[in-house]
């Protein structure tokens, strides 16, 4: 029979109330006290707060504190500049005053890498993009009474907050939000909910509606093709998720040029959130690649750091989605570039480029998903390949992959943390690993 293991502590759920002081702000955003010895978790606080909490649910290792009333306000505390703040899930730290916030933020890092043994680290400066930089953004929309809410969701909830501005949006899509609103009412039945991906390219903003369920009618059709007019979209999509969308209206082909060169961008295309964190990004990258000649850019996308790296080097772009692989490859040839990249579609989760494919190359650009590149940091800890730069949205995922590297003999030289997403727990990275 096998023996029982130790009794999960017991947490009392009925919703009660306690009085808690926040001694710091965790990795998620949240300030962080404790009630009989047990972290909880309360959003929207500084250090210092004194709130009256109730405690209503399970979180992580402790609880979910909500803020009733705020008793004694903590040294760091500001008043939120957007009027949504705490009720939309979009940003998480607007009440931190901005010195201690660049602080926490670039502490994120720090704390990820020594949680893997990583310390002793260089740890460059934060590199910072203001609000009101962000090209994209993908919002919620859902009925609400005989209208629309057109919004992000609120914190931990699929309920939608309703917006009419959002301070990280570039004008061009903040201008949006109440037209689209008021422009999509015939999209959705009573109780239907869509995703809106919406970009602003440098020929328009291109809309994709993400719905499940059936296509829409002719009507609709007819209607956002109105609406692009309307609204000057350069084009309109409808997919659903996970699937390829399909163009439903298309008045200018949405195109972003990186490195000189102009991509033709497919319904959804990732793109960096703003230009100037993509071009914090590539400077970063360029120097630490800097005198490598032939050059693997891994989760390469539509090419953003691919077409300008390759002004001055060979690059062989690797990506796993079709759509982006395709634009990139037709840009490539129609650039007449051919001779200096080279594109393959190739999925790195399921077959990352070996030792013997690595030997081609003397440095290695990687810029994976969320999620990271665990294979194939596995495959270049075991390779001879000299220099690996990465790039990362997730200081967990990238302390993971810096300590597969680091124990495969790479040193991590430095790292440097880019807020690309200010005001929230999210934080780029770029990195430099030799051997
Ligand atoms: C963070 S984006 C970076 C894109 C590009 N470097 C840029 O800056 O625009 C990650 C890219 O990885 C691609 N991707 C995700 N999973 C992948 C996989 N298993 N294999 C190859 N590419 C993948 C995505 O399609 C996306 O283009």
């Amino acid at each position: 029979m096998p023996r029982p293991g130790p009794r999960p502590k017991r947490v009392n759920l009925a919703p009660r109330q306690a009085e808690i002081a926040i001694e710091r702000i965790g990795g998620q955003g949240d300030g962080i006290g404790h009630f009989e010895g047990r972290p909880v978790y309360v959003p929207a606080t500084v250090p210092g707060d004194r709130l009256s909490v109730r405690l209503a649910a399970a979180k992580g290792d402790g609880l979910a504190g909500e803020a009733i009333e705020l008793l004694e306000s903590g040294p760091a505390r500001v008043e939120p500049p957007c009027p949504y703040f705490g009720r939309c899930g979009g940003c998480a730290l607007q009440q931190l005053r901005d010195d201690a916030y660049a602080e926490w933020k670039g502490q994120l890092l720090a704390d990820a890498l020594v949680r893997r043994g990583l310390k002793d680290v260089e740890l460059r400066p934060l590199l910072r993009v203001a609000p009101g930089l962000r090209r994209r953004a993908r919002f919620a929309l859902g009925t609400r009474g005989k209208g629309l809410a057109l919004g992000f969701n609120m914190r931990d909830s699929h309920a939608i907050a309703d917006i009419e501005h959002c301070l990280l949006l570039v004008p061009a899509l903040d201008r949006l939000i109440a037209p689209l609103r008021s422009g999509l009412e015939e999209l959705l039945a009573p109780g239907g909910h869509a995703a809106l991906e919406a970009t602003a390219t440098e020929t328009g903003i291109d809309l994709l509606i993400e719905q499940t369920g059936a296509p829409p009618s002719a009507a609709i059709r007819v209607r956002l093709g109105a609406l692009a007019e309307e609204l000057d979209l350069a084009r309109v999509s409808w997919g659903r998720p996970g699937e390829a969308p399909e163009p439903i209206a298309m008045r200018r082909a949405p195109s972003e040029s990186f490195g000189g060169v102009a991509v033709a961008l497919p319904p959804g295309a990732f793109l960096q959130p703003s230009r100037e964190g993509e071009a914090l990004l590539l400077a970063e990258a360029r120097a630490a690649l800097k005198g490598a000649k032939q050059i693997a850019d891994l989760f390469a996308g539509c090419g953003s750091f691919s077409l300008p790296l390759s002004q001055g080097a060979r690059i062989h772009a690797v990506e796993g989605d079709k759509a982006a692989t395709e634009a990139l490859q037709a840009a490539v040839r129609r650039a007449n570039i051919a001779h200096r990249l080279t594109v393959e579609r190739r999925d790195l989760d399921r077959a990352p480029l070996q030792p013997i494919e690595l030997k081609r190359f003397d440095a290695l650009l990687f810029d994976p998903p969320r999620n990271g590149a665990k294979a194939q940091a596995e495959c270049l800890a075991k390779s001879d390949l000299p220099l690996v730069v990465a790039v990362s949205c997730s200081v967990a995922s990238f302390a993971r992959d810096a300590q597969i590297l680091v124990n495969g003999g790479y040193r991590l030289d430095w790292a440097r943390p880019v807020d690309q997403f200010p005001w929230s727990a999210h934080l780029e990275i770029v990195a430099r690993f030799s051997r």
